[in-house]
């Protein structure tokens, strides 16, 4: 089922200083912000060499990041992204295991523009698994 990682997501409180920091201090390429309202947050990401380094800052008063910036406000590791071939092949294969599919089981365009599923953490030793469509 699951393909290469296609990013590792940190939330982070203030974009603007995490993106200076991955752009001057550790000499990364960073991409210009993408805000996603419909997804609660605001994005860019860091372009690595194998993946990529999602760092998200929450937008407007739902954010689903929200609770977790206020048990971590330094910040912190996030979620991991996989790539699968078929999200909702994945989708009913995982829901027939017993995991819990986040949202209405849906898949909803993400910022890559593909179909995009959440996994519960607790599902997953304590981990928020996103899936993309390849
Ligand atoms: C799709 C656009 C973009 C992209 O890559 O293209 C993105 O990645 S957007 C990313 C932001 N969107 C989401 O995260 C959507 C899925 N997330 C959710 O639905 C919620 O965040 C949820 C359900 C994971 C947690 O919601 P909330 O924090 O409000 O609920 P609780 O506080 O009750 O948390 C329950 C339980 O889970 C622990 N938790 C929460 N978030 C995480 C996390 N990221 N990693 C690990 N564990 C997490 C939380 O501490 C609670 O544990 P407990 O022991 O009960 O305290
Ligand atoms: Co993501």
């Amino acid at each position: 089922m699951l393909g290469k990682v296609n990013h590792i997501a940190i939330a982070v409180p203030d974009l603007v200083q995490a993106t200076a920091a991955y752009r001057d201090t550790l000499g990364a390429r960073v991409s210009q912000s993408q805000a996603l309202p419909e997804h609660g947050v605001t994005v860019v990401f860091v372009e690595l060499p194998n993946t990529k380094v999602e760092l998200l800052e929450p937008l407007g008063a739902d954010s689903p990041i929200a609770a977790f910036l206020a048990k971590n406000p330094d910040g912190g590791m996030h979620h991991i992204c996989y790539e699968v071939e078929d999200i909702l092949d994945a989708r009913d294969q995982l829901k027939a295991a017993g995991a819990r599919v986040l949202g209405n089981g849906e898949p909803k365009i993400g910022a890559h523009g593909k179909p995009v599923l959440f996994l519960h953490p607790k599902d997953f030793f304590g981990t928020l698994i996103e899936l993309e469509q390849l």
